[in-house]
């Protein structure tokens, strides 16, 4: 290589190292593994040295690769907090060993081993045996001082008791989002229609930089420590600090072991190397350290690492599988995502059955066909991901894979807007998830406050389809007796491709027998998966006869189903059983196998089956039948339901103008249209100039507003809701005032508040006359200055000469402290 190219080089790799640095310790993002990145960092640092005349003080080799946030205060690290050394080879670790006992002239040490947590770093300071501050890595020197999140972690201790804790010191540990905890984030979101977080690591990395503690404390981060360090902290090893620190309360993972050299050092990795996957937490590898303090010392530091440890990181597992399909999955919001579907496949701990493939383009990358044979990894992302297609395995006439035109849930053409990489179902009012999310906006507490209408109950009602708008809500009323044992999931349902209903046959055993119970028949089926029929029925003629409950009337039924069965003309399904078959041996004597095929064909449920005939069943039957029927909606919870959605009625003008979700109207917003045009009609004929007049809204909003009312479907809908009595008109003053005091000002609050939360400070401010404005301009009146608020709204209200004022202050103003 010329020294010319070896500059463009090393000029490029600097290039990219820092933009995956911003984007990894800035955005929580990552766009490639970590073994990429090293690759890449290797490649830089091995070009530098043979180049030196091209190594920029500045270089990423250089540099610890966090920075600090404009978001927070700063605070110098007493001892800076590095980087560490890494390598993905025996080799290098052997040489790694052979550096230090050369740098120690050949005398005896100890290495510590510890897990490579994969997390956030944090330094905790203490003084007096209290905790002071939590400070990030930052750059090394300066990190964000992020305190009250880190408080929020609940074994982290605030306060040391005990003898001889030193005055002051620091314990440096690894903040983490528990597996679990990320996995159930990512299903709210997932169910939200929201994008997932990638891993644990950056969902980690994002929460501790949060801006409002009440939501990090929600997430439920945890911490391990490793490091403690101080002047006077009266330990010369590792060890002995590592127990020192475990006396004190702090969570130190139990995964430690200290080793004599380093064959043994080796053998740890090795015996991690699969058990860590059962670990709660993430980890990418086994830190070594030298036990010895002193020894430390002589070996010491280089610009950015200790030369007295170093990492060893496990190479990304991977896998290889077979594609079966691609489910394409629509969000809340429209967006589609493909997920592929793979033979299941042992890898990292876990049986992986499906990968994450983002979007079109994704697929195009990839070049995915039909079929194909695909590399699986999994690196730090739960989600596995295809890493690449074996080539040569491909099938002979293999087709590319063809990306959905028409939405999975709704049929309607996908739309992929310019620059975007997701397609979008354009169906926003009728397409299910998006009716879903429309819905749940309808009901939010801060719309109309339903809150006995959850997610799963909206779910049931849109798919039996009971709910198309909004307006389809008043009028369940006079469908309650429908509604009662609704089915609350389909998941026991399978159709057939010719629209025959079927139903597991665990569901099915369950009805058709007595006295045996769901989780002994499940248990049954489940042995005898996969078996064709005929012969799962023999061998549940045995377990009947064997389980000794009710023998002669199960074994009866039971030949009654198979000969139904052997005369019926219906397809079979892998252990499913034909819904009408199932409800023919039930209820036969009232109704014949035909007519009960024909109502099944347009039904997606017992339920909706039943309904449909309408049959006078015998209490008997109907017990029978309810054994079939999934989870179904009672009496008690229908006519709560009811009570909320007629409670909603008398919701005021502006919460409803939100609930309507015309796109720009937030909550603000309904608030301040509401007010100035008093109803919907006046809002409806607004032309463009006065609206724009005013305060708040501009020319995005207007044309929301014009579009919404273009469409003579929301026209019908407004007019519907009407005809329910919702309050489409203001009620002026129909708030009572606490008080008056606040009367004529605008109010902002910022950072952390001690008698409010975030939504209480707002209905309080508006409670006593006053208005809450979200963010800082000149308009406001003053700011309540919370703890910690953000330095750059701070700076904003300062220079636009906006008055402070302290929490205390403000409750004194209101009268609420003396
Ligand atoms: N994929 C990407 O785009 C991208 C971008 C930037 C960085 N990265 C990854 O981030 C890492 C670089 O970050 P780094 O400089 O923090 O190095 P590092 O994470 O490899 O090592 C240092 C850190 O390890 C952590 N650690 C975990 N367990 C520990 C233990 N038992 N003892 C001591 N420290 C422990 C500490 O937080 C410490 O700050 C690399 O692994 C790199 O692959 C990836
Ligand atoms: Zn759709």
């Amino acid at each position: 290589m010329t020294p010319q190219q070896a500059k463009a080089r090393i000029e490029e790799l600097t290039k990219q190292i820092n933009y995956h640095n911003h984007i990894y310790y800035q955005e929580h993002r990552i766009e490639i593994s970590d073994f990429e990145f090293d690759k890449l960092l290797e490649e830089l640092i091995s070009l530098e040295s043979a180049f030196p005349e091209f190594l920029a003080s500045d270089s990423p080799s250089q540099r610890v690769g966090g920075t600090i946030t404009k978001e927070f205060e700063t605070a110098l690290h007493e001892y800076r907090m590095l980087s560490l050394g890494n390598t993905y080879s025996e080799e290098e670790l052997l040489a790694f060993d052979e550096r230090v006992a050369k740098g120690l002239g050949h005398r005896e040490y100890e290495y510590f081993c510890e897990l490579k947590f994969d997390g956030v770093a944090i330094s905790l300071v203490y003084e007096n045996g209290r905790l002071v501050r939590a400070v990030t890595r930052g750059d090394g020197t300066r990190g964000d001082v992020v305190t009250e999140n880190i408080k929020t972690i609940r074994n982290i201790p605030l306060h040391i008791k005990g003898d001889n804790i030193p005055e002051k010191f620091e314990v440096r540990g690894e903040i983490f989002l528990p597996k679990k905890e990320f996995e159930k984030i990512n299903e709210e979101r997932e169910a939200n229609g929201e994008a997932l977080l990638a891993n644990p690591r950056n969902a980690a990395s994002g929460t501790v930089k949060m801006q409002d503690s009440s939501i990090v404390a929600k997430r439920r981060l945890n911490c391990y420590f490793y490091q403690l360090l101080g002047d006077e902290i009266g330990v010369d090893k590792h060890d002995e600090a590592i127990h020192l620190i475990e006396k004190w309360g702090f969570n130190v993972s139990p995964t430690y072991t200290k080793c004599k050299d380093i064959r043994e050092v080796l053998g740890y990795i090795e015996s991690w190397k699969e058990d860590r996957f059962t670990l709660p937490l993430d980890t990418d590898g086994v830190v070594l350290k030298i036990n010895d303090y002193e020894q430390r010392e002589e070996l010491g530091f280089t610009a950015k690492i200790p030369r007295w440890a170093i990492a060893y990181k496990y190479q990304a597992e991977s896998a290889e599988s077979e594609l079966l399909s691609i489910t394409y999955q629509v969000g809340r919001t429209g967006a589609i995502t493909p997920v592929a579907n793979l033979a299941p496949v042992h890898l990292a701990g876990t049986t992986v059955k499906r990968a994450s493939l983002h979007n079109a383009n994704e697929i195009e990358r990839l070049g995915l066909h039909e079929g194909d044979t695909v590399f699986v990894e999994k690196g730090g992302e739960i989600i596995p991901k295809i890493t690449g297609v074996a080539l040569e395995k491909r099938k002979n006439g293999a087709k590319p894979i063809a990306y959905i035109d028409l939405c999975p849930e709704c049929g309607t053409l996908l739309e992929r807007k310019e620059g975007e990489a997701k397609h979008f179902c354009p169906n926003t009012k009728s397409c299910p998830p998006q009716l879903l999310g429309r819905i749940e906006h309808f009901v939010h507490k801060r719309a109309m406050d339903i809150d006995s209408l959850g997610t799963e109950r909206i779910k049931t009602l849109i798919d039996q389809h009971y709910i198309r708008n909004f307006a389809d809500l008043y009028e369940l009323e006079g469908k309650a007796d429908q509604l009662l044992g609704l089915e609350m999931s389909q998941d026991q349902y399978q159709k057939s491709d010719d629209g025959y209903l079927f139903i597991s046959l665990t569901k099915a055993f369950f009805a058709l027998t007595d006295g045996l119970s769901l989780s002994a028949i499940q248990k049954f089926t489940e042995r005898h998966t996969d078996q064709p029929l005929k012969r799962v029925i023999k061998a549940f003629e045995l377990f009947i006869r064997a389980s000794n409950k009710k023998v002669a009337q199960n074994v009866g039924t039971l030949m009654k189903l198979e000969e139904i069965l052997e005369n019926s003309p219906l397809p079979q399904m892998e252990d499913h059983l034909p819904v009408p078959v199932v409800l023919n041996v039930l209820i036969g004597n009232w109704i014949s196998l035909s007519k009960l095929v024909e109502a099944s064909m347009h039904e997606n449920t017992v339920h909706g089956i039943l309904l449909k005939l309408n049959l006078p069943l015998s209490r008997e039957q109907e017990d029978r039948v309810k054994k079939l029927k999934a989870n179904t909606f009672q009496e008690g919870v229908i006519s709560n339901m009811l009570e909320g959605i007629r409670a909603s009625k008398s919701q005021p003008f502006e919460k409803l103008l939100f609930a309507l979700g015309i796109r720009n109207i937030g909550e603000n917003t309904a608030q301040i249209l509401a007010k100035h045009f008093k109803n919907i009609d006046a809002l409806k004929n607004a032309g463009a100039e006065e609206l724009l007049n005013i305060n708040g809204v501009g020319e995005t909003l207007v044309s929301s507003i014009h579009e919404y009312f273009k469409d003579p479907e929301n026209l019908e809908l407004i007019e519907r809701l009407k005809t329910h009595g919702l309050n489409f008109v203001l009620v002026e003053e129909e708030r009572k005032l606490e008080s008056t005091s606040l009367e004529g000002l605008k109010i902002l609050a910022s950072g952390k508040l001690n008698h409010f939360k975030r939504d209480e400070i707002i209905d309080f401010v508006e409670a006593n006359g006053g208005q809450y404005l979200k963010s800082v301009s000149k308009a406001l009146d003053f700011i309540i200055e919370g703890e910690d608020m953000g330095p750059s709204k701070k700076e904003k209200a300062e220079k636009l000469g906006v008055k402070m004022i302290s929490e205390d202050e403000f409750l004194q103003m209101v009268g609420k402290k003396a």
